[in-house]
């Protein structure tokens, strides 16, 4: 029995010949916020790729929840429904509908499309939606069309559409990109807030981002964990130093 959340043991993965994830050994807690960053081409995609069930691994174990539960063989939908949810770099919102409708739709339990169909939002649902608003900051915006929010605000509405679904994990892919200052200082706030309740995992390349989630890091290149702990610790590492400044 192990008491991580989500236990990666010994994970590689080939493309062509090419080790892409290399002996990979990672664990997460839940309630914990990682970041996790690396050069191009560390495996950091890659990673999230096995987590979610999108690329199999060679070889190695991925292990989930208390009843260790292995994910190698799930497909990407049934690791979805055990409470893993992915943020993509880009928004997927559905620009067409309101704040409210995406995050009424996005609900956990909504998922089955005769259930969409049929769907009436209930009181119950109503409050829920109106605490993930809250949580994501879009409480004033609710009313919008999603098409017309600023892009900052569409990620933190794709995250609250992630928050719907009640995962017990979230891996965010990027979430700084494309954000003004103001938004990446607001995002911040949002994940450490979301990483209260579920485990949170970040991967990013904004340095000055992943200090301000002020959280463990590891640092991933070719496919293996280089360094771990705070970003202060792994800054001074000189594998990691020299690995940034490409010796
Ligand atoms: N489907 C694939 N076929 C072939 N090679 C692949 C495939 N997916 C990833 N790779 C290679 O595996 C390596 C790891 O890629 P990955 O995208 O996981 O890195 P990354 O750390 O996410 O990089 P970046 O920061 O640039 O997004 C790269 O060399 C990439 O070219």
């Amino acid at each position: 029995m192990s008491g991580a959340l989500l236990e990666v043991d010994g994970i590689s993965v080939s493309f062509d010949g090419f080790k892409a994830i290399n002996n990979l050994s990672f664990n997460i807690d839940s309630g914990e916020l990682r970041a996790i960053i690396g050069p191009n081409g560390a495996g950091k995609t890659t990673f999230m790729d096995i987590i979610t069930g999108k690329t199999r691994p060679d070889s190695g174990k991925v292990i989930w929840g208390e009843e260790n539960v292995s994910l190698i063989k799930k497909s990407e939908s049934d690791i979805a429904n055990m409470g893993i949810g992915r943020k993509f770099q880009k928004p997927t919102v559905f620009e067409d509908q309101t704040t409210r409708d995406n995050l009424t739709m996005a609900l956990k339990n909504k998922r089955k499309p005769w259930a969409v169909l049929f769907y009436h939002s209930n009181a119950d649902d109503r409050a829920k939606v109106d605490d993930i608003a809250d949580e994501i900051g879009l409480s004033d915006h609710l009313d919008r069309r999603a098409g017309d929010l600023s892009h900052g605000q569409k990620q933190w509405l794709e995250i609250g559409m992630l928050l719907a679904q009640e995962p017990r994990l979230l891996l965010v892919d990027e979430p700084a990109a494309g954000m003004t200052v103001d938004e990446r200082n607001h995002t911040v706030t949002l994940l450490r807030r979301a990483a209260e309740t579920r485990a949170v995992v970040v991967v990013e390349h904004d340095m000055e981002f992943i200090r301000n989630l002020d959280c463990k890091v590891t640092v991933l290149h070719e496919g293996s964990v280089l360094a771990e702990g705070s970003l202060d610790h792994v800054t001074q590492n000189q594998d990691v130093i020299d690995v940034y400044l490409g010796r």
